[in-house]
Formats: C-alpha cells, sequence, structure tokens
C-alpha cells in the first residue's frame, strides 16, 4: 500500500502518464564550442541562492518510506545546498525539520475549513524558520486513487 501511495495516480492514471511523457518531450539544447570549464546552474528563489533550479517539492508521509522521514529529506536538501518544502501532510513534525539541519525550508500549506488550524501552522512554520509559505490551491478535493481504495 506504501508503494501505490507513491507510484499511483487518480483514476486512469492519465495525467500521471502525461507527467512523465511531458517530461520525456524536453530536450537539452547543444551549445557547441563554447567554454564550459566553469560550469554554474545556481540561481534564487525568493532571493535564497540554490545550487541548481531544483527544489524539494512537498510530498506527504516520507516516513513511509524510511524511518527518518522528511528529516533526512532535509538534510539532503541542506547537501545539495536547496531547498526543502515540508508538506503540511509530513510525517516528521515542523520542530524536528527545523532543528535537524540548516536547508532552506518552505512550509507547504493546505486551506481548510477551520482557518484557525492553517494560522496556528503558518505561526508555528515561522517560528521555526521557515521562510515562506507554499499555497496548494490544487487539490480542493483528493482524486479518486483506485489503489488507495483497494488497499484500505
Ligand atoms: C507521493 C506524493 C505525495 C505528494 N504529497 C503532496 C503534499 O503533501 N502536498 C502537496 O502540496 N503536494 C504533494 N504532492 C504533489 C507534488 O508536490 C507535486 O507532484 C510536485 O509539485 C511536482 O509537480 P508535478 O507533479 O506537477 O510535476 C505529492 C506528490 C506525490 C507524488
Amino acid at each position: 500500500m506504501y508503494y501505490d501511495f507513491y507510484s499511483g495516480g487518480a483514476e486512469d492514471q492519465q495525467t500521471l502518464r502525461e507527467n512523465v511523457e511531458a517530461f520525456r518531450r524536453i530536450m537539452f539544447r547543444p551549445r557547441i564550442l563554447i567554454d564550459v570549464s566553469r560550469v554554474d546552474l545556481s540561481t534564487s528563489i525568493l532571493g535564497y541562492n540554490i545550487s541548481a533550479p531544483i527544489i524539494v517539492a512537498p510530498t506527504a508521509l516520507h516516513q513511509l518510506a524510511h524511518p527518518q522521514g522528511e528529516v533526512a529529506t532535509a538534510k539532503a536538501a541542506a547537501t545539495c545546498n536547496t531547498i526543502m518544502v515540508l508538506s503540511f501532510t509530513s510525517s516528521c513534525t515542523i520542530e524536528e525539520v527545523a532543528t535537524s539541519c540548516n536547508a532552506v525550508r518552505f512550509y507547504q500549506l493546505y486551506i481548510y475549513k477551520r482557518r484557525d488550524i492553517a494560522a496556528t501552522l503558518v505561526q508555528r512554520a515561522e517560528k521555526n524558520g521557515f521562510k515562506a509559505i507554499v499555497l496548494t490551491a490544487d487539490t480542493p478535493r483528493l482524486g479518486r486513487r483506485e489503489a488507495d481504495i483497494k488497499n484500505k
């Protein structure tokens, strides 16, 4: 059931397939006869410098995959000099992740009807040195993930 959670998509998984296909369609443009003695992919997001234009997207429940969960992911982000976005549905607490490493951390938020829950979480994230809120707006309801239904 853990594997299905990570690998599965909703309904007939057409969007999941299209996500993979979309990346396959992206080609690197070769640039010929230019100086490659120093290659630098670094960039910045909201003023924070990172080693490449890649950050850790918010994903739920890392402890399903590893006992150290998001703490280990945040340490890896710090080692790679990039940003860790901690999921609202993280298996480690905001405080555990904050004290585990010095990665630049953003906090992902779903907005529930109970706005006081969101407010409390934002305050906890702020208090623990998270630098930005990543608002997830595309999940007004969860997709119908048939593998999860089967595994219940
Ligand atoms: C296993 C899994 C768990 C996820 N959990 C969350 C989550 O907790 N919060 C969230 O905002 N997005 C979550 N996402 C969405 C990812 O952040 C999203 O896939 C990522 O932003 C990459 O976007 P793309 O799939 O459109 O390329 C999850 C995705 C996967 C595959």
